[in-house]
């Protein structure tokens, strides 16, 4: 019976013996195959993984039912042997729904509420000024900068420790950490542990995967429990800047969490926002450069709201329909996590005429659903003027009773913890952005042609981001380049508090 698809189960692609869908499963770009699919078996269907279930939904309608109405049933997460090894089973976002996880996002309050993010807005400004400031002084560096601004953006919020640069010891360990993450996380990069639990009984010394989880492990600590030990140092000598953290450590009984569920915390905050915030911006720039008509109604937009004689704020941002729209787009023509972050139904779950069995895991196909030609009028081309049309950039006559615009987000009771210090920092580098600069596509040197980008060259991981690509970005005018040289002297005050250090990293913390 392995691998059979069961009678109360949603219809979906035919199986074979013991594999189910396995063997037709793709490894990477999965959310282009579970389109297909989804075209051909409807917005909800199910494959079987081995002995295991899935259901992927594709459309808003279904996301709210199953995933926002029936949260209670839905919020757990797929068992995940590598993620469980390599972060001792305190990775909030990979973690099952038990009381652990309760606990951290209990904690993360204070980033979770609108209000409690408003706190983290001065330096989330003050980043975006020097990612301009970056920008200006050398463009061909675009990666290095995105790269920089989001990490040290969320190590700033999170641990109250800012990278003015790219090159230092502190950032290498969070990139090595987080690639450790990516090939963790990668589908198919290790044998499929999960729905295949016999294989654990193999002994590490063939076991390579275990071995991959326990090295991504000391990489993961060595770096969280360094920048933690940096934050209670500045707590002991009574330099508190603000930060996340040091609220957690104040508070740290009344949470009921250990030093290290306190580390991990800050790691699953770093990983979560750091990349996504950098892959959003890169697929922006990208687009902006393909789709110039979209660049340019911005930038008239800014010209006449904004002009040059000032540097742009937050508030701005209600008064720039089309920045609000570009991001809409971005969000929809190229989702940071196109099929979601899997959840696992906790107990079983009944939904319209089928049962899905505890343990089933789901997938929100969050391409498929932005994708639909019967949804969004010519989707595969990026157009933020559709969001000036309705809230939710729909064709006429599509019934968005059941829409929502922060989808791209998540759904239930694991919605994204982070998703007002993201809205934030993509507002302000959106405005930030296209207020200062014009992208185009690089030049050729030797035939002196434009080289086109591509809108497909993405990168495999976690994340959907693009593959670097070059482009030439020069500033819209001389006022504006005097503004951001001047925006970025005053943003020193707001830097200092997050730049003092105690100890290098060589010192990491060995009591751990
Ligand atoms: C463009 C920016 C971002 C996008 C598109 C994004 C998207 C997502 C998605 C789709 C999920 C899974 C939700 C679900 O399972 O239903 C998620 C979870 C999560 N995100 Fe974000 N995120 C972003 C920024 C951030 C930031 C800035 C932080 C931290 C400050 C963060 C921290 C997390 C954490 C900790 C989880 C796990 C939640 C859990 O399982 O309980 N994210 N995010």
């Amino acid at each position: 019976k392995i691998g059979r698809r069961g009678p109360t189960l949603p219809p979906g692609p035919p199986t074979v013996p013991l594999l189910g869908n396995l063997n037709i499963f793709p490894k990477d770009f999965a959310f282009f195959k579970l389109t297909e699919w989804a075209r051909e078996y409807g917005d909800l269907y199910s494959l079987k993984l081995g002995p295991e279930t899935a259901v992927v939904v594709t459309s808003m309608k279904a996301i709210k039912e199953l995933m926002d109405q029936q949260s209670g049933l839905t919020c757990d997460r797929p068992k995940h042997y590598m993620s469980d090894v390599m972060y001792k089973q305190l990775y909030a976002a990979s973690m099952r729904y038990n009381e652990n996880w309760r606990l951290l996002r209990k904690s993360m309050h204070s980033i979770l509420t609108p209000n409690g993010a408003v706190e983290h807005q001065p330096i989330q400004a003050a980043e975006s000024t020097q990612l301009i400031y970056d920008l200006l002084h050398s463009p061909d560096d675009l990666f290095t900068h995105l790269r920089r601004y989001s990490t040290s953006v969320i190590t700033s919020i999170v641990f109250g420790k800012r990278f003015p640069q790219y090159d230092c010891p502190e950032v290498e360990a969070i990139f090595k950490s987080v690639d450790a993450s990516a090939v963790i996380f990668e589908p198919g990069a290790h044998p499929p542990v999960d729905q295949l639990p016999f294989l654990n009984y193999i002994p590490e010394r063939w076991a390579s995967w275990k071995r991959k989880a326990k090295w991504g492990n000391r990489l993961a600590r060595r770096i969280n429990f360094h920048l933690l030990g940096l934050c209670e140092e500045r707590i002991q000598r009574g330099e508190e800047n603000g930060c996340f953290l040091e609220g957690v450590i104040e508070n740290q009984e009344k949470y009921g969490l250990t030093r290290k569920m306190i580390g991990y915390l800050g790691g699953v905050l770093l990983d979560g926002g750091a990349h996504t915030t950098s892959a959003f911006l890169q697929s922006m720039i990208l687009c902006l450069i393909a789709f110039p008509e979209a660049q340019k109604r911005a930038h008239e937009e800014l010209d006449r709201v904004i002009g040059e004689d000032r540097a742009l704020r937050l508030e701005d941002f209600d008064n720039l329909p089309y920045c609000q729209a570009l991001i809409n787009e971005t969000h929809r023509f190229r989702p940071v996590a196109p099929h979601g972050v899997p959840h696992a139904v906790l107990k079983e779950a009944r939904y319209r005429d089928y049962v899905l069995p505890q343990g089933t895991v789901i997938f929100v196909n969050a391409w498929g659903i932005y994708h639909d030609p019967d949804v969004y009028e010519d989707p595969e081309i990026f157009n933020p003027g559709r969001y000036l049309q309705n809230e939710f950039g729909t064709k006429p006559g599509v019934d968005v009773s059941y829409f929502r615009n922060n989808i791209i987000f998540g759904s239930g009771r694991r919605m994204c913890p982070g998703m007002h210090v993201a809205n934030t920092s993509l507002a302000l580098n959106v405005m930030n952005l296209l207020w200062a600069f014009e992208f185009s596509p690089a030049v050729d040197p030797k035939t002196g042609k434009l080289l086109p980008v591509d809108i497909f060259n993405y990168e495999k991981g976690p994340f959907y981001a693009p593959a670097p690509f070059s482009c030439t970005i020069k500033p819209r005018s001389s006022a504006r380049s005097q503004i951001i040289e001047a925006e970025y002297a005053s943003a020193r005050v707001v830097f200092e508090k997050f730049e003092s250090v105690a100890k290098e990293l060589e010192v990491v913390d060995e009591t751990y």
